[in-house]
């Protein structure tokens, strides 16, 4: 039976607006999806800032206040353990309080609305000027050199900031800072190869109690108020499960100045507000020109604290050993990464040292444009990028750079730890170059 024309009209008609509505309906879900509200706060995303192994980085503006902040997207399909892990970076970034690290400015955990899992986001800010490895990017492609002077500058204050995690000190009113770590008491890993982070189930030098410890505290807390709920199960929206106090309607969610000076001016650089502390050395374990950002007065800021773990390990059997090398393949920059976290031996305490040898490498690549360890199948020495960093094998290009310069880059990659200077010594060392430097 054939339809009148009219109606045949009709239906076409009905087609178009039902497509039209469908068109508006998903522009209006396409615009959505630039969008994103947490803690009671709308945000648009303006562009990807960049992309790390588990991370987008996004240049995020809170629609009521126009603010910009660089918000971090962490994926965690893994369930809770990869919520942990995420919530690991959160803690580091909120202990270490210097005018050379990044401070975060708040933090949530929701479900994922585009599938299954959580994301936790961090709100951090924004350094327009990017990282050591862009102006590094930079000099390559102009054929550029960073001034010795400026270069000794910006790796000083990259040293004052690893100082505050070396010389971190805790209150002693928290006893599990100080516990033995259940990975120092027991072996789990028995010889796993490299493996994707949600599989490793680790506890990366923390106690159980520390692990509590390193959620967010209840509200009202010294520690500043954020509290911790629990992953929220069938929720679909971007209902903050961790959130530091919302700011209300109209008020600034921060002010980063503001927030720096008041770190200067109340002498935080380390942690503590007075009362008793003790010594509990932190290693960043993944210095890299990538992760040290340029304020917008060039001041160096570091970052990407989510390898960041108490620093001395002793490692009592092969299990540690192997479990320990994992770690570090998982979360350390190969061509950063010390000799002894390649090929880890039993009976040694492994510490903070590991990241004077990444120092090493940052202050080369630097001078240099590339890690002494990176493009080393390229060269002539031929071996692989471990075995040259477990023999110590590289060579300083020519350069314009003092012998000074090189000699500080020597004396931090020396294979035996234990022959590399501490962090206050590289500091000193640098002191004096500076000033040669004039
Ligand atoms: N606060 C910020 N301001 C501007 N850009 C940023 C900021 N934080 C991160 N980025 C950009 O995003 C990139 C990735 O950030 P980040 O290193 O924190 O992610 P990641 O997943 O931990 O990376 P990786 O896999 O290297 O460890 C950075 O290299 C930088 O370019």
């Amino acid at each position: 039976m054939s339809l009148p024309p009219q109606l045949l009209h009709t239906i076409e008609n009905l087609k178009f607006q039902a497509k039209d509505a469908f068109w508006a309906l998903s522009s209006c879900i396409c615009q959505q999806s630039a969008k994103i509200k947490i803690n009671g706060r709308t945000f648009k995303i303006v562009k990807v800032l960049g992309e790390g192994g588990f991370s987008f980085v996004y240049l995020a503006q809170d629609e009521h206040s126009g603010r910009q902040f660089a918000l971090k997207k962490i994926r965690c399909p893994g369930g809770n353990e990869d919520v942990r892990q995420a919530m690991r970076e959160v803690e580091a970034y909120r202990r270490f309080k210097h005018p050379n690290i990044i401070r975060i400015l708040d933090s949530a955990v929701v479900q994922d609305p585009s599938g299954d899992g959580q994301v936790v986001y961090l709100f951090l800010p924004l350094f327009k000027r990017g990282n050591l490895q862009d102006a590094i990017n930079a000099n390559s492609i102009n054929g550029t050199h960073f001034p010795e002077r400026e270069m000794v500058r910006l790796f000083k204050g990259t040293c004052e900031a690893v100082r505050a995690m070396h010389d971190y000190r805790a209150p002693i009113a928290s006893r599990s800072d100080i516990r033995p770590s259940r990975e120092n008491q027991s072996s789990s890993s028995g010889g796993r190869a490299e493996q994707p982070r949600s599989n490793i189930h680790v506890d990366n030098g923390h106690s159980d109690d520390e692990e509590d410890e390193m959620f967010p505290h209840p509200e009202g807390d010294s520690e500043g108020g954020y509290s911790y709920h629990g992953p929220a199960k069938g929720r679909s929206d971007s209902v903050p499960l961790v959130s530091k106090r919302g700011p209300e309607e109209g008020e600034a969610i921060f002010d980063g100045d503001e927030e720096l000076a008041r770190i200067q001016e109340s002498g935080l650089h380390n942690g503590t507000t007075g009362g008793q502390t003790e010594l509990v050395p932190y290693a960043h374990r993944d210095l890299k020109p990538g992760n040290v950002m340029i304020a917008d007065d060039g001041r160096p800021i570091l970052m990407d604290f989510g390898s960041a773990i108490k620093a001395r390990i002793k490692i009592e059997n092969r299990s540690q050993a192997l479990l320990q090398q994992d770690i570090a393949a998982e979360q350390s920059t190969m061509a950063y990464r010390a000799p002894e976290l390649f090929d880890v031996k039993t009976g040694v305490t492994i510490d903070e040292q590991v990241d004077i040898w990444s120092l090493g490498c940052l202050l080369f690549a630097l001078a240099y444009s590339h890690s002494p360890f990176e493009n080393i199948q390229t060269t002539e020495q031929g071996g692989s990028i471990a075995m040259a960093v477990m023999n110590g094998q590289y060579k300083h290009p020519g350069s314009q750079y003092s012998q000074g310069l090189r000699d500080l880059i020597d004396s931090m990659l020396k294979v035996n730890p234990q022959e590399r200077p501490d962090i206050h010594q590289v500091l000193e060392m640098t002191g004096k170059l500076l000033q040669r430097l004039g």
